[in-house]
């Protein structure tokens, strides 16, 4: 099979080369490309790799028939509609570290350009004004830098200042002391921040909570004369306070590479003076380029190639020592999930799943996920898959419960899933057994050993003598081959199951003359 990847945006040419490598991918750019083009050519990728010009939007991915990754070569995902994405099923991927050097060193460049005036100065000298006087600067020595958003880049960014001889201040949800402490800065609410700092850089993502952090309140506590730099996302900063700010006197300059709009080029806070400003440069480095689409490239050949990705954005990454550990129980939850679909009747309301022995200590999630895809593929087809199952399942109203159980029935691992519908509780539980492979272990409270795999025919009848004989029987009339068959009763003369593997999914008539059979109740074809 031969994956097609469209490249809309121009991306390092050293970068793509995994892709370019790979056997069975076939690689396109085309970086001229309109909405609209892109729209009408996108269902005939696999993939999509952008940088930040693209805008992959809902129009965009609903085309996209049959398109299975998005790759975005940098850290900001804010040009992809995520939940378009997620819905249609579609993972997207970033590449986080590729560009964080290059992002602290141009908001460190910037910080310095604003202290010193740099670019200003230089604008006068090219119009041949030799202006001494109008661009005396600030030292950076001495003065609080504020830092709102100590991830990658916040970090590099002030362990630089810390070069500088700059105090800093932090804010971050997740900054501890520990980490404060080890990295020499202080730490405070965005409050205590914003009050302290003499120069504030921002370097959060832009999201609900961070759209117009910094807004006209929080100007008013800054202190007068306070310099401020964007290098992380237009929007953040609310622009038109921070041009009220500046006009006020309150902010002495700002230094921007990012805006609510790009491209910018008409903009009024580019007409003050007391702003400078790059058109989004801070990845714009040889390096950062190169780093970043190899970076998504190899995750992509991956996902195309082996199904995982390094750095999914819609969907947690799993590390590889958990994978590893988890990998082996991923075919026995789909097909647990799988099994259900087939035997329960009604709309399904409520999915238990009960994980036990060794899974107890085991990040579970991602089997979860697949025991939904299991659970939701029968019925809304191949386009279920990790990304959405969780979603698709949320959407219809289905209430997902992860339990851990100390209950082992005697297994050394056991998974265990229960369907609640109006019309009652089915339950199947499986088990990894050791040199073995998967089994199903139970059915409600039936006792089997069955090999999820291929044609089933699950027969639940009255437990009575011959039976079994009279099933055998309706089989062989009925031209089935059985190959294994496993029974179970709640009590003698009871209820009781029969499990049976069979050759070929049956057809309804074979299952109209199987359930003739007068103590048979229902008979059910399964697929796995
Ligand atoms: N100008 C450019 O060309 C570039 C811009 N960026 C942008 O820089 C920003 C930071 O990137 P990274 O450091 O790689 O991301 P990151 O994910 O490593 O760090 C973001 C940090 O922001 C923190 N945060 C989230 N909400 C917050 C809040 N309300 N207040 C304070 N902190 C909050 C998070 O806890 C996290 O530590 C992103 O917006 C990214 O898109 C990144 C690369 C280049
Ligand atoms: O140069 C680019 O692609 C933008 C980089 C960026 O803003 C990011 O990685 O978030």
């Amino acid at each position: 099979m031969t994956f097609k990847v469209l490249i809309s945006d121009p991306l390092s040419e050293d970068g793509i080369q995994p892709l370019r490598e790979a056997d069975n991918i076939e690689v396109d750019v085309d970086t001229k490309l309109s909405a609209d083009e892109l729209a009408e050519k996108i269902d005939q990728y696999d993939a999509l790799l952008v940088r930040s010009q693209t805008k992959v939007t809902r129009d965009i991915i609903s085309n996209a028939k049959q398109l299975k990754i998005i790759g975005r070569a940098g850290v900001g995902v804010d040009n992809i509609d995520l939940s378009a994405a997620t819905e249609y099923g579609i993972i997207v991927v970033n590449a986080p570290d590729g560009n964080t050097n290059s992002a602290a060193e141009h908001t460190v460049a910037m910080l310095m350009s604003l202290s010193r005036k740099i670019p200003q100065a230089y604008a006068a000298l090219q119009n041949g004004k030799w202006d001494r006087k109008s661009h005396v600067g600030v030292e950076l020595k001495g003065k609080t830098l504020g830092v709102i958003g100590m991830g990658r880049i916040g970090e590099e960014v002030a362990t630089r200042a810390k070069g500088q001889r700059m105090q800093v201040i932090a804010y971050d949800p997740f900054l501890t002391k520990e980490r404060a402490d080890k990295l020499g800065v202080d730490f405070g609410s965005v409050e205590d921040v914003i009050k302290a700092a003499d120069f504030i850089t921002v370097h959060t993502p832009l999201i609900k909570e961070t759209k117009h952090m910094i807004d006209k309140h929080a100007f008013a506590k800054m202190k007068d004369g306070v310099r401020i730099i964007n290098c992380a996302r237009g929007g953040i900063i609310d622009e038109d306070a921070l041009f009220d700010a500046i006009e006020s006197g309150k902010v002495a300059g700002a230094a921007l590479d990012v805006f609510e709009e790009e491209p910018a080029t008409d903009h009024r806070l580019l007409e003050l003076p007391q702003v400078i400003a790059t058109p989004h440069l801070g990845a714009s480095t040889v390096e950062a380029q190169e780093n970043v689409a190899i970076d998504v490239s190899h995750d992509v050949v991956r996902y195309l190639t082996e199904d995982v990705a390094r750095n999914p954005v819609n969907l947690p990454s799993v590390p590889k020592e958990v994978m590893s550990k988890i990998e082996p129980y991923f075919h026995l939850s789909e097909k647990l999930g799988t099994f259900l679909t087939h035997v329960t009747k009604g709309v399904i309301e409520e999915i238990n799943i009960y994980y036990s022995g060794d899974l107890i200590d085991l990040e579970v999630a991602p089997l979860t996920r697949n025991t939904i895809k299991g659970l939701l593929k029968r019925h809304l087809g191949d386009h279920v898959n990790d990304v959405n199952a969780s979603y698709l399942a949320e959407k219809r109203g289905v209430q997902v419960n992860e339990n851990k159980s100390s209950s082992t029935k005697g297994f050394t691992n056991l998974l265990t899933v229960e369907v609640k519908t109006k019309e009652g509780t089915r339950t199947v539980s499986g088990t990894l057994l050791n040199g073995l492979g998967p089994r199903i272990v139970k059915v409600d409270s039936y006792s089997v050993d069955v090999i999820p795999e291929g044609y089933l025919v699950f027969v639940s009848h009255n437990d009575r003598p011959g039976v079994i004989g009279k099933v055998g029987s309706a089989f062989a009339e009925n031209d089935i081959n059985i190959a294994a068959m496993q029974v179970g009763r709640s009590n003698v003369g009871g209820d009781a199951i029969m499990m049976l593997t069979v050759d070929k999914y049956l057809t309804d008539e074979q299952l109209e003359q199987l359930e003739q059979v007068e103590e048979i109740n229902t008979v059910t074809a399964i697929e796995l």
